[in-house]
Protein backbone atom coordinates (compact mmCIF):
# COMPACT_ATOMS: atom_id res chain seq x y z
CA UNK A 1 0.00 0.00 0.00
CA UNK A 2 1.24 3.36 -1.04
CA UNK A 3 0.15 7.10 -0.29
CA UNK A 4 -0.94 9.56 1.67
CA UNK A 5 -3.65 9.21 4.39
CA UNK A 6 -4.49 12.79 5.84
CA UNK A 7 -6.09 13.39 9.42
CA UNK A 8 -8.82 15.51 10.69
CA UNK A 9 -8.54 15.52 14.37
CA UNK A 10 -11.75 16.59 16.01
CA UNK A 11 -14.67 14.33 15.37
CA UNK A 12 -12.15 12.34 13.70
CA UNK A 13 -9.41 10.77 15.52
CA UNK A 14 -10.63 12.35 19.03
CA UNK A 15 -14.04 13.14 20.76
CA UNK A 16 -15.29 16.68 20.10
CA UNK A 17 -16.04 16.55 24.34
CA UNK A 18 -12.29 16.23 24.81
CA UNK A 19 -11.23 19.80 22.56
CA UNK A 20 -14.08 21.12 24.02
CA UNK A 21 -14.09 20.22 27.26
CA UNK A 22 -10.59 19.44 27.83
CA UNK A 23 -8.58 22.42 25.57
CA UNK A 24 -10.66 24.73 25.36
CA UNK A 25 -11.16 24.64 29.36
CA UNK A 26 -7.87 24.71 29.75
CA UNK A 27 -7.12 27.89 27.31
CA UNK A 28 -10.30 29.76 28.20
CA UNK A 29 -9.05 31.39 31.67
CA UNK A 30 -5.10 31.66 30.21
CA UNK A 31 -5.95 34.11 27.42
CA UNK A 32 -5.95 36.98 28.67
CA UNK A 33 -2.83 36.62 31.49
CA UNK A 34 -1.06 34.83 28.64
CA UNK A 35 -1.32 37.27 25.76
CA UNK A 36 -0.18 40.11 28.47
CA UNK A 37 3.17 38.07 29.44
CA UNK A 38 3.77 37.19 25.65
CA UNK A 39 2.66 40.47 23.74
CA UNK A 40 6.30 41.24 22.02
CA UNK A 41 6.23 37.57 20.30
CA UNK A 42 5.54 38.45 16.91
CA UNK A 43 3.13 35.74 16.06
CA UNK A 44 1.25 36.70 19.13
CA UNK A 45 1.43 40.50 18.09
CA UNK A 46 0.33 39.67 14.53
CA UNK A 47 -2.87 36.90 15.97
CA UNK A 48 -4.02 40.08 18.73
CA UNK A 49 -3.94 42.70 15.51
CA UNK A 50 -5.89 40.46 13.35
CA UNK A 51 -8.74 40.10 16.15
CA UNK A 52 -8.74 44.07 16.95
CA UNK A 53 -9.85 45.73 20.19
CA UNK A 54 -8.16 48.41 21.71
CA UNK A 55 -7.22 46.44 25.25
CA UNK A 56 -6.29 42.68 25.67
CA UNK A 57 -10.38 42.48 27.50
CA UNK A 58 -11.99 43.21 24.35
CA UNK A 59 -9.38 40.96 22.56
CA UNK A 60 -10.20 38.11 25.30
CA UNK A 61 -14.04 38.99 24.86
CA UNK A 62 -13.78 38.36 21.24
CA UNK A 63 -11.79 34.91 21.97
CA UNK A 64 -14.18 33.67 24.35
CA UNK A 65 -16.97 34.65 21.87
CA UNK A 66 -15.57 32.68 19.14
CA UNK A 67 -14.91 29.79 21.52
CA UNK A 68 -18.73 29.78 22.93
CA UNK A 69 -19.74 29.38 19.27
CA UNK A 70 -16.63 27.16 18.07
CA UNK A 71 -15.70 29.46 15.28
CA UNK A 72 -12.50 28.33 14.13
CA UNK A 73 -10.86 31.28 13.74
CA UNK A 74 -7.26 31.26 12.95
CA UNK A 75 -5.80 33.59 15.12
CA UNK A 76 -7.65 31.53 18.17
CA UNK A 77 -6.53 28.75 16.92
CA UNK A 78 -2.95 30.35 16.74
CA UNK A 79 -3.42 31.65 20.97
CA UNK A 80 -5.10 28.03 21.79
CA UNK A 81 -2.36 26.05 20.47
CA UNK A 82 0.50 28.03 22.31
CA UNK A 83 -0.97 28.01 25.21
CA UNK A 84 -1.64 23.77 24.91
CA UNK A 85 1.39 23.24 23.88
CA UNK A 86 2.95 24.97 27.27
CA UNK A 87 0.44 22.81 28.81
CA UNK A 88 1.31 19.70 27.33
CA UNK A 89 5.22 20.55 28.07
CA UNK A 90 4.23 20.41 31.25
CA UNK A 91 2.67 17.56 31.95
CA UNK A 92 -1.02 19.57 32.64
CA UNK A 93 -2.48 18.44 29.22
CA UNK A 94 -3.28 14.21 27.76
CA UNK A 95 -4.35 13.92 24.17
CA UNK A 96 -7.61 11.40 24.05
CA UNK A 97 -7.98 9.31 21.11
CA UNK A 98 -10.70 6.99 19.76
CA UNK A 99 -9.50 3.52 20.68
CA UNK A 100 -9.54 2.44 17.01
CA UNK A 101 -7.30 5.12 16.02
CA UNK A 102 -3.98 4.10 18.08
CA UNK A 103 -3.70 0.30 16.33
CA UNK A 104 -4.88 1.52 12.80
CA UNK A 105 -2.36 4.13 12.81
CA UNK A 106 0.45 1.84 13.50
CA UNK A 107 -0.78 -0.72 11.24
CA UNK A 108 -1.10 1.76 8.15
CA UNK A 109 2.62 2.85 9.04
CA UNK A 110 3.91 -0.47 9.18
CA UNK A 111 2.15 -1.86 5.59
CA UNK A 112 4.07 1.96 3.85
CA UNK A 113 0.82 4.02 4.44
CA UNK A 114 2.37 7.83 4.62
CA UNK A 115 0.42 9.48 7.63
CA UNK A 116 -0.64 13.50 7.67
CA UNK A 117 -2.44 15.63 9.70
CA UNK A 118 -4.53 18.58 9.18
CA UNK A 119 -6.80 20.22 11.37
CA UNK A 120 -8.32 23.35 12.26
CA UNK A 121 -5.76 23.36 15.80
CA UNK A 122 -2.80 24.73 14.85
CA UNK A 123 0.47 22.63 14.24
CA UNK A 124 1.82 24.04 17.34
CA UNK A 125 -1.23 22.04 18.92
CA UNK A 126 -1.13 19.06 16.73
CA UNK A 127 2.58 17.80 17.38
CA UNK A 128 1.73 17.56 21.43
CA UNK A 129 -1.59 16.38 20.74
CA UNK A 130 -0.32 13.35 18.78
CA UNK A 131 2.75 12.97 21.50
CA UNK A 132 1.12 12.45 24.37
CA UNK A 133 -1.70 10.28 24.07
CA UNK A 134 -2.77 6.99 26.83
CA UNK A 135 -1.32 5.25 23.38
CA UNK A 136 2.36 6.35 23.16
CA UNK A 137 4.09 8.77 21.34
CA UNK A 138 1.91 9.04 17.82
CA UNK A 139 3.89 12.01 16.86
CA UNK A 140 6.48 9.86 15.38
CA UNK A 141 4.24 8.07 12.72
CA UNK A 142 2.99 11.32 11.01
CA UNK A 143 5.34 13.00 8.60
CA UNK A 144 2.97 16.04 7.83
CA UNK A 145 1.13 18.65 9.82
CA UNK A 146 -1.08 20.76 8.18
CA UNK A 147 -3.29 23.62 9.84
CA UNK A 148 -5.22 26.61 8.15
CA UNK A 149 -2.01 28.82 8.18
CA UNK A 150 0.21 26.78 6.13
CA UNK A 151 -2.18 24.59 4.11
CA UNK A 152 -5.25 27.34 4.53
CA UNK A 153 -8.89 26.97 4.97
CA UNK A 154 -10.29 23.49 5.38
CA UNK A 155 -13.66 24.42 3.18
CA UNK A 156 -11.99 25.33 -0.18
CA UNK A 157 -10.51 22.65 -2.49
CA UNK A 158 -7.63 25.39 -2.63
CA UNK A 159 -6.25 23.92 0.64
CA UNK A 160 -6.11 20.62 -0.79
CA UNK A 161 -4.19 21.00 -3.98
CA UNK A 162 -1.32 23.14 -1.39
CA UNK A 163 -0.86 19.91 0.85
CA UNK A 164 -0.97 17.84 -2.54
CA UNK A 165 1.91 19.58 -3.79
CA UNK A 166 3.87 19.59 -0.59
CA UNK A 167 3.35 15.94 0.20
CA UNK A 168 4.24 15.38 -3.56
CA UNK A 169 1.98 12.65 -3.95
CA UNK A 170 -0.83 11.77 -6.15
CA UNK A 171 -2.53 8.69 -4.07
CA UNK A 172 -4.00 11.12 -1.37
CA UNK A 173 -7.35 10.13 1.29
CA UNK A 174 -8.86 12.79 3.68
CA UNK A 175 -10.69 11.57 6.64
CA UNK A 176 -12.78 13.85 8.03
CA UNK A 177 -16.36 14.19 10.27
CA UNK A 178 -17.20 17.31 8.15
CA UNK A 179 -18.90 16.58 4.89
CA UNK A 180 -18.05 20.27 3.56
CA UNK A 181 -14.53 19.25 4.45
CA UNK A 182 -14.70 16.42 2.37
CA UNK A 183 -16.25 18.01 -0.92
CA UNK A 184 -13.11 20.50 -0.75
CA UNK A 185 -11.11 17.51 -0.62
CA UNK A 186 -12.80 15.71 -3.35
CA UNK A 187 -12.93 18.67 -5.49
CA UNK A 188 -9.04 18.77 -5.33
CA UNK A 189 -9.09 14.96 -6.66
CA UNK A 190 -8.17 13.65 -3.35
CA UNK A 191 -10.39 10.21 -2.28
CA UNK A 192 -12.40 10.53 1.10
CA UNK A 193 -14.18 9.03 3.67
CA UNK A 194 -16.55 10.63 6.31
CA UNK A 195 -16.50 9.59 10.05
CA UNK A 196 -19.95 9.18 11.45
CA UNK A 197 -18.57 8.42 15.25
CA UNK A 198 -21.34 7.71 17.95
CA UNK A 199 -22.50 9.94 20.25
CA UNK A 200 -19.98 12.87 17.63
CA UNK A 201 -21.92 15.87 15.96
CA UNK A 202 -21.59 14.51 12.55
CA UNK A 203 -23.24 11.03 13.63
CA UNK A 204 -26.41 12.64 11.90
CA UNK A 205 -24.64 14.26 9.27
CA UNK A 206 -25.33 13.82 5.46
CA UNK A 207 -22.35 12.97 3.97
CA UNK A 208 -23.34 12.56 0.37
CA UNK A 209 -21.43 10.47 -2.42
CA UNK A 210 -18.53 10.20 0.23
CA UNK A 211 -17.87 6.48 2.26
CA UNK A 212 -18.11 6.40 5.70
CA UNK A 213 -17.22 4.61 8.29
CA UNK A 214 -17.80 4.78 12.04
CA UNK A 215 -14.37 3.71 12.98
CA UNK A 216 -10.95 3.41 11.92
CA UNK A 217 -11.39 -0.31 12.37
CA UNK A 218 -13.35 -0.44 9.23
CA UNK A 219 -10.82 0.77 6.98
CA UNK A 220 -8.29 -1.61 5.36
CA UNK A 221 -6.40 -1.59 2.31
CA UNK A 222 -9.07 -2.77 -1.01
CA UNK A 223 -11.92 -1.21 1.21
CA UNK A 224 -13.75 1.37 -1.13
CA UNK A 225 -12.23 4.93 -0.02
CA UNK A 226 -8.90 3.67 1.48
CA UNK A 227 -6.54 1.42 -0.89
CA UNK A 228 -9.24 0.84 -3.58
CA UNK A 229 -10.51 2.49 -6.77
CA UNK A 230 -10.73 6.23 -7.05
C1 LIG B 1 -5.27 19.14 19.05
S1 LIG B 1 -5.50 20.32 17.87
C2 LIG B 1 -6.79 21.27 18.57
C3 LIG B 1 -8.12 20.92 18.08
C4 LIG B 1 -8.85 22.14 17.65
O1 LIG B 1 -8.67 23.20 18.20
C5 LIG B 1 -9.75 22.07 16.55
O2 LIG B 1 -10.36 23.07 16.21
C6 LIG B 1 -9.91 20.79 15.81
O3 LIG B 1 -10.66 20.98 14.64
P1 LIG B 1 -10.62 19.91 13.46
O4 LIG B 1 -10.33 20.72 12.24
O5 LIG B 1 -9.58 18.90 13.75
O6 LIG B 1 -11.98 19.31 13.40
MG1 LIG C 1 -13.21 17.60 12.56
Amino acid sequence: MTGWTVLDIEGTTSSTESVHVGLYAFARPRLGPWIEANRDDPEVRAAVEEIGGATTEEVVKVLHDWMDHDVKATPLKTLQGRIWAEGFAAGELTAHFFPDVAPALRAWHAEGRRLAVFSSGSVSAQRPWFAHTGDGDLSVLIEGWFDTVNAGPKREASSYRRIAAELGGTDLLFLSDVPAELDAAATAGWRTTGLRRPGEPSENADFGPHPVVASFGELSSGEPGFGGPR
